[in-house]
């Protein structure tokens, strides 16, 4: 993947919270004009990793790199260029909505209409309401408005949509794609897999300080491959286990045994590899309590990336 136009560049970050270390040699590239999101259980280091990037702390070891700039020494430069809507909103609680985005749109020098972005964004009937008294979704949207008015290269969104309604939250998927496909990169983070999924160019995939996986949808569900779930009544021999094996290899499949009664395996998509099943499943009287094949999801990988090292973790 070419780096040197890329729009934000982290390269072996190292962040530390006293002895704890919260981003351990991560290293990411974002390019330009693309929807990129940073994925990861709590306390991966996604925010820490966001927030060095705008310039809020100073890398203990390693390099980022906005837009070609250092976000530290060259912060005056890039302020201008960039927009970030920190997690729970980031403005004053007693100010009001629409003197809080009338403010932060004269700081910059060609804003975006604020009537046609508080219209987009359902804020017109909270305008006069102080933030502190907005509610989690209107507190959201503000945030993600702050964040835009300014017309930024890059804009860092962390969680935008947690606690909005589903209706607002499609309005601000539409909002995301939009500027990014007016030239915007837009580096997000979400907890909502399927948002990721559906809006994404490209996903990394953080746990404990480290990416762990980096693609796009496609690439990380592994389109082109399917999954195959498998649950007989009675337990299965391991005759057929294997005989399955063999048969679904001609295709490039693979199936390994869950426990005695239930199977599971990615395999090739389409009629081809169901046939095969039906036939293998009739030959050796396997009577199938569940059967299904289908898309991996993003979620069904991240978490199988993530979840191997939270059980680890897990006290005993
Ligand atoms: N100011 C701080 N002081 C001490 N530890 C911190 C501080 N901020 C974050 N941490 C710790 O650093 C680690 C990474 O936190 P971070 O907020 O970057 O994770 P995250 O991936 O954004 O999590 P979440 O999904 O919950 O927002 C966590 O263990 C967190 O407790």
């Amino acid at each position: 993947m070419p780096t040197a136009d890329a729009a934000v560049l982290v390269e072996s970050l190292v962040m530390k919270y006293g002895d704890k270390t919260a981003v351990d040699n991560l290293s990411l590239t974002v390019q330009r004009g693309t929807i990129t999101s940073v994925l990861g259980p709590n306390g991966a280091g996604k925010t820490t990793t966001l927030e060095t990037c705008e310039g809020y702390r100073r890398p203990h070891a390693g390099r980022v790199r906005v837009l070609g700039l250092d976000p530290v020494a060259d912060r005056r430069a890039l302020l201008p260029r960039i927009g970030v809507m920190l997690q729970g909103g980031g403005a004053w609680s007693g100010v009001r909505a629409d003197e809080m985005l009338r403010h932060v749109a004269s700081l910059h020098a060609n804003p975006l209409d604020i009537g046609a972005l508080s219209e987009r964004l359902g804020l017109e009937e909270c305008g006069r309401t102080p933030f502190r008294r907005l509610s989690g979704g209107q507190q959201q949207r503000l945030g993600l408005a702050m964040a835009v008015v300014g017309r930024p290269e890059v804009v860092f969104v962390d969680e935008p949509t947690a606690g909005m309604d589903p209706a607002i939250r499609r309005q601000t998927w539409a909002l995301l794609e939009e500027l990014r496909d007016s030239g915007v990169t837009v580096v997000l983070t979400t907890h909502y897999l399927e948002e990721a999924e559906r809006l994404s160019d490209v996903v990394h995939i953080v746990d404990h300080g480290r990416v762990v996986r980096s693609g796009t949808p496609a690439e990380i569900t592994g389109q082109g491959s399917a999954e195959l779930r498998l649950t007989s009544v009675a337990p299965l021999h391991d005759d057929a286990v294997s005989d399955l094996g063999r048969l679904l290899a001609h295709d490039g499949g693979q199936v390994r045994r869950v426990d005695a009664h239930s199977l599971t395996g990615r395999v090739a998509p389409g009629t081809g590899t169901l046939s095969v099943l039906l036939s293998w499943a009739a030959t050796h009287e396997v009577q199938t309590q569940r059967l299904s094949l289908g898309q991996r999801t993003l979620e069904d990988v991240y978490l199988e990336l993530t979840s191997r090292s939270a059980l680890q973790e897990a006290p005993a």
